[in-house]
């Protein structure tokens, strides 16, 4: 299984690994081959359009189905030899909550900490500290039902956290929220990785996976068509370049005429060069600028952004083919 390497050079822990994970219902194949491998600590997004297999991918890395094939670790366990181990070690909120409406937050809390088999007195201590720690101590006493979409969210979280998880899947935590809602769940979620825990986040916001994740898989038609840092999938598709702003027309001119393959703009003094903006690209870049005697006053690499990858990948007219995995 592939190994990622910590700053003192000894592989970093994986939370999670899988090596050829497939499911299929009926003729459907859902996950066709699935490869991870995810670092303790860090955020890993898995993002796809509907109906990709992302959540049928959190069943099962969470044991609540069986692959038919492949291989996966969990928190170090094996997911078919020891499932219970893996159940608790990690936690799961999924886009159906387990928040029950009819009682309140606090006795939400209480229950999962009886669930976890938690003393009592303990079992108080963590729903007060969790309570207040996810902005909800005045609604404690209140039915969920009452609460906001972002509460709810937020009371779901804090249930999963009940059993101190090293691990939480969270499997489309934004969907539906308003904007300030998502932005302070993704705050929660940073939060979460500050203590050492290690998520594995679904999502269909591409946003979401470049504000958040470490590494980012995309899921197109139960492969992961591609996968990396939000900056290297950018980079897998056309659209890159580099932009030179002169503010001496003398030097433009130069530029202008000395480069080759640009696209020149000669009212605002600046020249565009196609890119991908890999360091290798730059280097050869600025190499040339150099030998040339061109001195821009600004240079700006520009990505095409996650949208564009996103389509990009999982397009309709693109073949059923694996695409390149960046690692
Ligand atoms: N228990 C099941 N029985 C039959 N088909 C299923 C079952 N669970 C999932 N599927 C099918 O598998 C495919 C992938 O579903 P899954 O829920 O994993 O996708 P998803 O990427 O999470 O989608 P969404 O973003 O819409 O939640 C869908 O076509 C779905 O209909």
């Amino acid at each position: 299984m592939p190994t990622s390497k910590q700053g003192d050079g000894r592989p970093a822990p994986a939370a999670v690994s899988a090596v050829g994970l497939r499911k299929s219902y009926g003729d459907k194949t859902v996950l066709d081959g699935i490869d991870l491998h995810i670092p303790a600590g860090s955020v890993f997004a898995l993002l796809g359009p509907n109906g990709a297999g992302k959540t049928t991918a959190v069943k099962i890395l969470s044991t609540l189905v069986t692959a038919d094939a492949g291989q996966a670790r969990v928190a170090g366990h094996d997911l078919t030899a020891d499932p219970q181990a893996v159940r608790t070690a990690i936690g799961v909120t999924g886009q159906f909550s387990a928040v029950d409406g009819l009682i309140t937050g606090e006795e939400n809390m209480l229950l999962m900490a009886d669930l976890h088999h938690l003393p009592k007195q303990e079992g108080r201590r963590t729903t007060t500290e969790l309570l207040a720690r996810f902005d909800l101590t005045e609604a404690a006493k209140k039915p969920a039902a009452t609460y906001s979409g972002g509460m709810k969210r937020r009371l779901d979280i804090a249930m999963t956290l009940v059993g101190d998880p090293r691990i939480i899947f969270l499997d489309e935590p934004t969907t539906g929220l308003d904007p300030r809602s998502r932005h302070n769940m993704w705050q929660i979620i940073r939060e979460l990785v500050t203590t050492g825990v290690t998520v594995f986040l679904t999502t269909q916001y591409l946003e979401e996976a470049d504000q958040l994740a470490d590494r980012i898989a995309v899921l197109h038609n139960g492969r992961i068509a591609a996968q990396g840092t939000a900056e290297e999938l950018k980079r897998l598709i056309p659209g890159g370049h580099v932009r030179l702003r002169f503010s001496d027309p003398a030097a433009y001119h130069h530029a202008a005429t000395t480069l080759r393959e640009i696209t020149r703009n000669d009212d605002t003094l600046t020249l565009h060069l196609p890119s991908d903006g890999s360091q290798r690209a730059l280097r050869s870049l600025l190499d040339r600028l150099d030998t040339t005697g061109i001195e821009a006053d600004e240079l700006t690499v520009h990505t095409p952004d996650l949208d564009d990858v996103f389509f990009a990948l999982t397009g309709p007219d693109i073949p059923d083919q694996p695409k390149e995995t960046v690692r």
